[in-house]
């Protein structure tokens, strides 16, 4: 998917919310003349039907007889589904193209294969064979709305997304996204003052000195190149480009979670005190124990006074298991017992929370270590993740303690948290150029369902969406 292709669909989207009040008059008003016309149908319908039924008479039984006798009653139903139906195919077929050109573009031709179906049902219903005309149409009623069902939980699914994006945004939004906007306003000639100011900008919202001076020298020639002269067009190339230079750091990273083959999933949480980490234990739990998964807690933070309180009023409020230890005492012996009763008691997930010192690397890497050693030799490809907590709002702090961890134990992945409490959300960008590993999942607010896993298309269109403007 290139790159507008999100501001297209987001547009698109709006588009249709801004249209829809006029859409639903239109339906009204169709509806309105379907009935009208199907009072006149139905007149000569069940004329024409009960001449049909008297010629099949001799060859219908008792049962179509009673088809028959329930003919006026099915027409009814079938005029009703015919015109109420035909409103809500429309409805259906719409909602569905509505999801579908949010979604996939590849996907483009399903809405249309639907509509026929049931205008092709609606059409039975005209040809008038009783029985298995109301049975088509209830059956074609029952897709309709099954299929309207499913796609209203994907948009929900989408819109909800979406809308975390946007909400969790906004201070980067109105910080980095408002200052390039101001900037692009202001400029006269894409000159070296031009670029020297873009590499502050860029600096200042956390993209990171080497990320900056790569998107400048790199913008040089793609403005050259493209001739862009106006704000808008310049704006464009620096989005584009930005985001080439972040696929182009991470072409071999993995976003999605490395789950285990067989047997509990592992996943290690490490970062410093105060970064997330116990918040986004609780907060993923929440999100696998409602996708079905039966999802154990370890909390192996013992130093820290509370930390174990704090871990428990989650696994309560998610309403699953926790192995905890005495304060002070020993985390891999956590570690320990919560991988027995994992494997014993078929746990689907294990997440395990660390303690954050990083007063000294060695001791840290020492602790990691064994914790990882006992988790090895009780599940050999464990643990699957080891999750780096980052606290977005820290900038250029977090990517150095990022790099201590990386070099204390072998990291898979970031969570950034607290990125609706930054207002330069360029972080995801060093991250990318300076750490090499992928964002999964970040937070955009406190709440449960505020941890998101991480989409690169929402991010840049939560950031940037008022510069881009899109045909
Ligand atoms: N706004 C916002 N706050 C967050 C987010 N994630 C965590 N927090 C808050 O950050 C604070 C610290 O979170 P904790 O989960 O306690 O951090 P921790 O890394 O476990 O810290 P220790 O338990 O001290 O090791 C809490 O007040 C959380 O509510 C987020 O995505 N957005």
């Amino acid at each position: 998917m290139g790159l507008f292709d999100i501001f297209r669909r987001h547009k698109k989207h709006e588009d249709k919310q801004e249209e829809r009040p006029q859409q639903e008059e239109k339906e009204e008003q169709k509806v309105a003349d379907a009935h009208v016309d199907s009072e006149v149908a139905t007149t000569s319908q069940s004329a024409s039907s009960e001449s049909e039924a008297q010629e099949e008479a001799p060859e219908v039984d008792q049962d179509s007889s009673t088809t028959t006798e329930a003919q006026p009653q099915n027409e009814e139903v079938s005029d009703d589904s015919l015109s109420g139906s035909s409103s809500s195919v429309e409805q259906n077929a719409e909602s569905a193209s509505t999801i579908e050109e949010e979604t996939v573009t590849s996907r483009n031709d399903e809405p249309e294969e639907e509509a026929p179906t049931t205008k092709s049902s609606s059409q039975v219903a005209e040809v008038s064979t009783p029985a298995p005309e109301s049975e088509v149409n209830d059956d074609v009623q029952e897709e309709a709305e099954e299929s309207a069902a499913a796609s209203d939980d994907e948009t929900v699914d989408e819109e909800s997304t979406a809308a975390k994006y946007d909400q969790g945004l906004e201070k980067s939004r109105t910080g980095f996204g408002a200052r390039l906007n101001r900037f692009l306003a202001n400029f006269r000639h894409v000159d070296e003052d031009f670029f020297d100011d873009l590499e502050d900008l860029l600096i200042e919202s956390d993209v990171g000195y080497d990320m900056a001076m790569k998107l400048s020298d790199e913008l040089r020639e793609e403005v050259k190149l493209q001739n862009a002269k106006s704000k808008q067009e310049v704006s464009n190339v620096i989005i584009e480009k930005m985001v080439d230079l972040y696929d182009r750091a991470g072409k071999d990273e993995k976003s999605d979670l490395n789950f285990a083959k067989e047997g509990p999933t592992v996943i290690m949480f490490v970062g410093v005190n105060g970064a997330g980490k116990t918040t986004t234990i609780g907060k993923m739990a929440a999100l696998f124990k409602s996708q079905g998964k039966k999802v154990l807690l370890a909390a192996a933070d013992t130093f820290r006074a509370g930390a174990t309180e704090q871990l428990d009023i989650w696994a309560k409020r998610d309403g699953v298991d926790i192995v905890t230890g005495p304060e002070n005492g020993d985390p891999a012996a956590v570690v320990f017992d919560a991988v027995q009763k994992a494997k014993k008691e078929n746990y689907d997930i294990l997440f395990v929370d660390t303690a954050g010192r990083l007063q000294n690397k060695v001791n840290l890497m020492k602790e990691l270590a064994k914790m990882k050693r006992i988790l090895t030799r009780e599940i050999p490809d464990a643990p699957h993740e080891v999750l780096l907590v980052l606290d977005a709002t820290t900038g250029q702090n977090a990517l150095n303690q990022a790099k201590l961890f990386k070099e204390s134990t072998d990291v898979t992945g970031i969570v950034l948290t607290k990125l609706d409490g930054t207002a330069r959300g360029g972080i995801v960008l060093a991250i990318r150029n300076e750490l090499h590993l992928p964002v999964k999942y970040v937070g955009l607010g406190e709440k449960v369902n505020d941890l998101q896993k991480f989409d690169a298309s929402e991010f840049v269109y939560g950031l940037f969406k008022d510069l881009v403007e899109v045909d």
